[in-house]
């Protein structure tokens, strides 16, 4: 559908440039007089807090891992700090003789780059999202084919994927005639930004600078590759060939291309997975996540624009919400992703915990009240 433009939406326009300005270039000039200590307070318990961030990280494959309580023991470094521990205890910075000062400035970078005050897209989603693939890629059905470039690819994109979030999606950009709607051409407006920002924060780190041209290259290029599967709007399209393949048993992961589509596949799911994650965690991301909605449809509001689906608070109530996207989005993916699994210890903890969260959100829904929006064909329309 069209979106409907009024002159309102070239003001909404003109305000959104300033308020929802690619972080990018704001935060570099920040960060030329920054030193390379994160920004916070020194407190006398740091090493308290530090040495309770360790221990936390000798867990880090577990899917119970409190990713709100890591991030405030870091003082909101977690994505830094969880990224860094992944490829030292997964060898890369062995393996790719990764100069250990360039990727912690690379991390900050990105890290920086999420904007704070989104309630859901911020690097807090990020480091649980990267978290998250790293339990998809010890996988016992996956682990053993992955190589050391698969499991780099894997993490760095999972950790860049929504990088520089604007917290407002893309048919808002298209509506109010957003710079970088026009810059990708209405497709896969966010996404493309996001990977685009990741590899100039890539070169600008010299991170892989050592690398041969075309290992940098083909890194750059499956980076785009994954981040961009990560649009919700090609959903089926994945799902379709997942299913597809599993119904033909034909993925051979000695293949480096089927492996790239289980990343691919891999980094859905962790992008996704909130609902399946224990209540007390996942409740906390579906409020946050619905909130990001509200304010959007507020702005929304403020320019006289057409609500988006699910973004009004009035309408739908943070209980539809998720019952519709767990319905629509996650279930029919985890199904897949528990076929593939075989399924294994994981796959069925998180269906547990899916199928409970479900259950929680039916019953604080009252009986009345409006459903999650969902397009004729049950498609979910976020
Ligand atoms: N718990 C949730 N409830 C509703 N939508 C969600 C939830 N978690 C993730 N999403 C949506 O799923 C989308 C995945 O891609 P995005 O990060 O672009 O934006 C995300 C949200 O729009
Ligand atoms: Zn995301």
């Amino acid at each position: 559908m069209q979106p409907t433009v009024t002159s309102h939406s070239c003001n909404a326009a003109g305000v959104l440039q300033g308020e929802l300005q690619s972080g990018t270039r704001r935060k570099h000039l920040q960060r030329s007089s920054q030193t390379s200590r994160p920004p916070g307070h020194l407190h006398l318990l740091d090493q308290d807090y530090l040495g309770q961030a360790a221990f936390m990280l000798s867990k880090v494959g577990t899917w119970n891992f409190d990713i709100f309580l890591f991030d405030r023991l870091t003082n909101g470094n977690s994505l830094v700090t969880l990224v860094i521990h992944l490829f030292n205890i997964s060898g890369l910075i062995h393996h790719f003789q990764l100069d250990v000062v360039k990727l912690h400035r690379f991390l900050s970078m990105v890290q920086e780059d999420y904007h704070s005050q989104n309630p859901y897209h911020n690097a807090i989603h990020a480091a649980d999202v990267t978290q998250a693939m790293y339990c998809y890629l010890k996988e016992p059905k996956l682990a053993e084919h992955l190589s050391p470039l698969d499991v780099f690819l894997g993490l760095m994109a999972a950790a860049a994927h929504d990088v520089d979030h604007p917290g407002v999606n893309q048919p808002f950009l298209i509506k109010t005639r957003h710079h970088l709607a026009s810059l990708y051409q209405n497709t896969s407006v966010l996404e493309s930004h996001h990977w685009r920002s990741t590899v100039g924060m890539l070169r600008e780190s010299g991170l892989l600078t050592h690398l041969p041209a075309d290992v940098t290259q083909d890194v750059e290029q499956q980076l785009g590759s994954l981040i961009l599967a990560t649009d919700i709007s090609r959903q089926n399209e994945f799902l379709l060939t997942f299913r597809e393949h599993l119904d033909h048993q034909d993925l051979d992961l000695q293949l480096a291309e089927h492996r790239h589509f289980i990343l691919q596949i891999a980094l859905k799911c962790a992008d996704v997975c909130n609902p399946c994650r224990i209540w007390k965690l996942s409740r906390q991301w579906s409020e946050r996540v619905c909130e990001e909605f509200y304010r959007q449809g507020d702005l929304e509001k403020r320019f006289d624009l057409e609500i988006s689906p699910l973004c009004d608070q009035q309408a739908d109530s943070v209980s539809a919400i998720q019952i519709g996207f767990i319905s629509y989005i996650v279930e029919p993916l985890f199904e897949e992703w528990q076929r593939f699994t075989e399924p294994s210890l994981l796959s069925r903890t998180m269906m547990d915990h899916l199928n409970h969260n479900k259950t929680c959100w039916s019953r604080i829904r009252s009986p009345n009240e409006s459903r999650g929006r969902t397009s004729k064909d049950g498609k979910y329309m976020k």
